[in-house]
């Protein structure tokens, strides 16, 4: 028998099971059949005429009713018995009414049968109307009885006092009808037959039993209880039986042994009934509720087993622990657990713990398993008896997809999931060990940070993919060029560190071995690479911090080791540096500087200085605009020390972008008055921020909102800005130039100086840088520099400057040379805007 299968048919539908349903449909239709039969018969009966005698004289007809009443005797007695030992059951509520109605019914009929006409005395003379009024009070009690039934109604009595109830109402009737019977109406006249009460009574109780019928099968209908439709169908025929009781001249009537058959008839359904309801039934549910519990066992998800704990041999398993020791369900019976367990002393523990009598409760198991890859279970042991025999239950509840997912998410949290080598945190936590075995034996470690070079060329010219596999390689390299105990990790990028353990105590001697490791690495990501049958090259620069003791801190030592990387980077790549104090300071610096330069902008420490620029009659032709620092502390800081790194954190961009709105908006100004009205206004634009996508926009806007006149904006470009992309940089000129403004290259000489560039360049001025100017007139290779670049932008007929100009040597010699303009501390040092205006003021 399949248990689930099983199951499926007793799973409940409203209630009631499959089989229920099916059962009661079959019921159903059999009731109604055997109502119409019944009533067929009775119409049958009905027109036969009642002389008709079914037995030959007076002793057989007795035998023949004695039977028949014995019948349902027995029957009402077996209804009150099952009933008292039911009593505590689920039927409890119908057991009290059962006790102490039928007890009463019995009793009628039994002193119906024994005052029968024809039978020895019984208390009193045997008579029809004596037999008559224990039949009628019989069926009485007996429709009132199946009534409160159908309605559900319970005696508020004990089962004791239920059955005394029933005596004294037996034992009252019993006297009514032996001594007193002379008061009961007269149901029989000798010769005449029953009379009419007899006759309505019996009509009256016909009556009652089919009322009590439909309602019982209505109560059929709606509990689905079977039972209930067999007591309708009882009392339906009960009813219907009645009937012939009225028709009859002579007790022995055919029309009378025809009810008593009824009613036998109906005491049988009536039987069934309690059979059902008492015997069958609790037989019935202990099997379903087996039923249920296979049924849990078989689809449960957690796998069973049941091992005699004599021969420790399994003598039950569900079909999940079948699938979880992978083997086939008839083969697990009869096996040894403790084969399945991969440490098998933790089953023999289970077992001692069991025997002194304590469960074991979710411990976790590693299972062997044949075939397959070991499970892991979360297992519950419990001892119990198993068909006789004392035996142990165990519970498995299968977490290997869950220790997978464990050890997925802790190597996720712990490697980097290109490279699977541990990640910043698990070497934080090995750096941690390191230098706790460190400080324990006195031996040095190092770290070395290992740094790629141009990784990002690779990246964005030969593609991610390149980029990731290239990655990949150098993991397994640095693995390869490393000790065991050694751990190699990466931080992100193309960034990797190795931390080196139990190097030599002396610190020499450690930093060889150090380099040496470090210098077998260079060497070996030096070698090329073959990435998807391409080949790549690549070098590393590592940097190196040896450490010895827990006072140093994890995060310190990767701090110096990337130092000495980028010591490395800067001195030309595929280098190793050790870590050295002075270039920390340097760079501590920077980052100092680089916040700062953040909280300036923030709170406007920076602001113009404005620089003279005049013709060679010395008129004012212009300024050029020079940035300062003020800062709070240090004071007035020169852009010489800010600028190059404003240029390589980017912070170029807005500083830039706030000395192009103030010098337009101050151009603007001068509109105004005569006196600057014509000054043109040079402002310095960094590489970077010419190179922005959007300068011109901006260039554009600027000018829209300060209102600036664009044709006295003259932008100064270095000469390496402009040859940085040139195709791109002469277009944006051509584009800025289109908005009126001009440009002017600065610091030229010290560059390309390239005629081929300067001609397709959009310029109106070059200015001569001040390193030639200082020494013109001394130096004749200055002097001859400076006299070619004036031809120069003659021959291209373009304006040109001289910057710090500092003498008047030097300017008339420039003069002289064909330069016409110049900038420098002979006429002004850049000098804040209220000066600057004071010193034109002067000058007019
Ligand atoms: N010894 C000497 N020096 C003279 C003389 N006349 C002018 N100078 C200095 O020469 C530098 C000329 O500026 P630069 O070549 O554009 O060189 C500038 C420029 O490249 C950059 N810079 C200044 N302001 C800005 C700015 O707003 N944006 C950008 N991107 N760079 C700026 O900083 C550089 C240095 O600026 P400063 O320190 O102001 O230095 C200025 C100026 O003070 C002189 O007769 N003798």
């Amino acid at each position: 028998m399949n248990p689930v299968v099983d199951y499926m048919l007793e799973r409940p539908v409203a209630g009631l099971s499959v089989r229920d349903l099916k059962a009661n449909a079959r019921l159903k239709k059999f009731a109604l059949a055997f109502c119409v039969l019944a009533i067929f018969a009775l119409f049958i009966t009905m027109t036969i005429p009642p002389i008709t005698k079914v037995a030959h004289g007076q002793t057989s007809m007795l035998a023949v009713h004695l039977l028949l009443e014995l019948f349902a005797i027995i029957i009402a007695i077996h209804v009150v018995t099952i009933s008292w030992h039911t009593f505590d059951t689920k039927y409890e509520h119908s057991a009290n009414i059962l006790i102490c109605g039928f007890l009463i019914v019995a009793s009628c009929d039994l002193v119906h049968a024994l005052t029968y006409e024809g039978m020895p005395p019984f208390l009193t003379e045997s008579s029809t109307p004596r037999a008559i009024f224990f039949w009628l009070m019989g069926r009485t009690f007996e429709v009132v009885t199946m009534w409160l039934l159908a309605i559900n109604w319970t005696l508020p009595l004990s089962r004791k006092l239920s059955l005394l109830l029933g005596v004294m109402i037996s034992a009252l009737l019993i006297w009514f009808g032996s001594y007193s019977i002379e008061a009961f109406p007269v149901t029989f006249i000798n010769g005449q037959g029953v009379t009419s009460f007899k006759a309505y009574y019996e009509y009256s109780l016909c009556l009652l039993y089919i009322v009590v019928a439909i309602l019982l099968w209505q109560r059929a209908n709606r509990s689905g209880e079977t039972r209930y439709y067999l007591l309708a169908v009882s009392s339906f025929v009960m009813g219907i039986g009645e009937i012939s009781f009225t028709a009859y001249v002579a007790p022995s009537d055919f029309q009378n042994i025809f009810g008593h058959v009824y009613k036998v008839v109906a005491y049988a359904l009536l039987y069934w009934a309690t059979f059902i309801i008492n015997i069958r039934a609790p037989f019935e549910t202990v099997r379903k509720n087996e039923m249920r519990f296979r049924y849990m066992l078989e689809t449960s998800p957690i796998a069973v087993r049941i091992t005699d704990s004599s021969s420790h041999k399994v003598i039950f398993a569900n079909q999940r622990y079948a699938e979880l020791i992978n083997l086939p369900r008839e083969q697990v019976v009869g096996t040894d657990p403790i084969l399945f367990y991969l440490n098998p002393q933790d089953y023999k523990n289970v077992l001692q713990q069991l025997e002194k009598g304590f469960s074991v409760t979710d411990k976790m198991v590693e299972l062997k398993i044949p075939g397959a890859q070991a499970a892991w279970a979360l297992a519950s042991y419990f001892m119990l008896e198993y068909e006789n025999k004392q035996a142990v239950l165990g519970w498995f509840y299968d977490v290997t997809n869950l220790k997978d997912a464990e050890a997925k998410i802790q190597h996720m949290a712990f490697y980097d999931a290109l490279t699977q080598l541990p990640n910043r945190r698990l070497l934080m936590d090995r750096l941690n060990q390191a230098l706790a075995t460190s400080t324990r034996n006195g031996q040095y470690g190092a770290v070395l940070f290992i740094d790629l070079d141009r990784f990002k060329t690779i990246n964005d010219t030969k593609g991610h993919e390149i980029g990731d596999l290239l990655l990949i390689e150098v993991a397994k390299r640095l693995q390869y060029c490393v000790r065991e105990g050694d751990t190699v990790s990466r931080l992100g990028g193309d960034e990797f560190l190795v931390v080196l353990e139990t190097l030599s105590t002396d610190t020499d001697e450690a930093a060889i071995q150090a380099e040496m490791v470090a210098e077998k690495i260079r060497a070996t990501l030096s070698e090329p690479y073959m990435l998807k049958e391409r080949s790549c090259y690549t070098t590393s620069s590592i940097g190196i911090i040896l450490f010895t003791s827990h006072q140093e801190n994890p995060d310190d030592l990767l701090r110096y080791a990337d130092t000495a990387m980028y010591q490395a980077k800067t001195s030309g790549r595929n280098t190793i540096r050790f870590y050295d104090a002075s270039m920390q300071l340097a760079i501590d610096t920077r980052a100092e500087l680089e916040d700062e330069m953040r909280l300036a902008l923030k709170n406007q420490q920076f602001c113009l200085y404005y620089q003279i620029q005049v013709d060679n009659l010395r008129h004012s032709i212009g300024a050029e605009v020079l940035l300062r620092w003020q800062h709070p502390e240090h004071g007035l800081i020169s852009p010489a020390q800010f600028i190059p790194l404003a240029e390589e954190t980017g912070l170029i961009i807005p500083i830039g972008k706030c000395v192009l709105q103030i010098a337009c908006t101050q151009l603007a100004a001068w509109q105004n008055d005569a006196l600057t009205r014509d000054l043109t206004l040079a402002v310095n634009v960094s590489a970077k921020q010419f190179h922005e996508v959007d300068f011109v926009n901006q260039m554009q806007q600027v000018l829209l909102e300060s209102g600036a006149n664009p044709s006295l904006l003259k932008l100064e470009l270095t000469e390496s800005t402009m040859l940085e992309n040139i195709e791109e940089t002469i277009a944006k000129m051509r584009e800025i130039e289109m908005l009126g403004v001009s440009f002017s290259m600065d610091d030229f000489g010290t560059g390309y100086s390239s005629l081929q560039y300067l001609k397709r360049l959009p310029l109106s001025q070059i200015k001569i840088d001040q390193s030639f100017i200082r020494d013109i007139v001394s130096d004749a290779n200055d002097a001859s520099i400076v006299q070619t670049i004036i031809a120069m932008t003659e021959t291209l007929g373009l304006n040109v400057i001289a910057e710090g100009v500092e003498n008047e040597e030097q300017c008339q010699f420039l003069e002289l040379r064909g330069c016409h303009a110049f900038q420098g501390y002979l006429f002004s040092k850049p000098v804040p805007l209220d000066e600057f205006m004071i010193f034109l003021n002067n000058r007019s």
